[in-house]
C-alpha cells in the first residue's frame, strides 16, 4: 500500500472498512518511524531535526502485508537473506516466528511475540553514519505447521535523495562499526 490518498491504492469492498483500517495502520507506522528517527537523531548527536529535515518526503513509504505458508518437507525459504535499502523497516509480527537476524555469523531467531514491533535500522542510516549503525542481514525461514502473518513498513527516503556518510562520521574512515 502507498501513502493514504494515493490513487494507486485499491481496496476490496469486503470487508467494507478495510480502507480506514489500513490507512490508520499506515499512519501509525509512519508516526512511530518519525519518533524513532528523532530519537536516533539525538542519540547520534546530530543537530535538532536533522534527520527529519533530510528525510522530509513521505511519498515513497510502503506498507506490505505478507502471509508465508508453512514450510514443506523439502522447502522452507520465506525470504532469502538481505538488507533493507530503507531508513527504517518495522515489522509487526505474529507468534509464528521465522524472522532471523545475522549476528556475529550466527542466525538468531527474533522472539516470535504476537503483536511485537521489530524495527530494523536500515541501509540509509548505515551509510549516513558511516557504519556506526549497521543494517542487519535478515532472512525468513518459514515455520512448520503454521503460516506467518506480518505487516512490514518501508520508511523510505524519496528516490532523488543523495546518500553519503555525514561529515560527522567520516573523519575516521577506518573506524570500526560500534
Ligand atoms: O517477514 C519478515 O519478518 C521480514 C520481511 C522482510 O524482510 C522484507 O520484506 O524486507
Ligand atoms: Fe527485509
Amino acid at each position: 500500500m502507498c501513502p493514504p490518498g494515493t490513487t494507486a491504492n485499491v481496496f476490496p469492498t469486503n470487508p467494507s472498512n478495510i480502507r480506514p483500517i489500513m490507512e490508520e495502520l499506515f499512519t501509525k507506522f509512519s508516526e512511530t518511524c518519525q519518533l524513532l528517527e528523532s530519537i536516533l537523531n539525538d542519540c547520534l548527536g546530530l543537530p535538532p531535526n536533522f534527520l527529519k529535515d533530510y528525510n522530509n518526503d513521505r511519498c515513497m513509504d510502503i506498507l506490505l502485508s505478507y502471509r508465508y505458508f508453512p514450510a514443506t518437507e523439502s522447502e522452507d525459504n520465506g525470504a532469502t537473506f538481505h538488507q533493507d535499502p530503507t531508513v527504517l523497516s518495522p515489522v509487526f509480527q505474529d507468534d509464528a516466528g521465522g524472522l532471523e537476524i545475522l549476528i556475529n555469523g550466527e542466525w538468531i531467531l527474533v522472539a516470535p511475540i504476537k503483536g511485537a514491533l521489530v524495527y530494523h535500522i536500515c541501509d540509509v542510516l548505515q551509510v549516513l553514519t558511516n557504519n556506526k549503525f549497521v543494517s542487519p542481514f535478515h532472512q525468513v525461514v518459514r515455520p512448520k505447521g503454521k503460516s506467518r502473518y506480518v505487516f512490514v513498513f518501508f520508511y523510505n527516503l524519496s528516490g532523488e535523495k543523495w546518500v553519503e556518510p555525514l561529515p560527522q562520521f567520516s573523519k575516521d574512515i577506518e573506524e570500526l562499526p560500534k
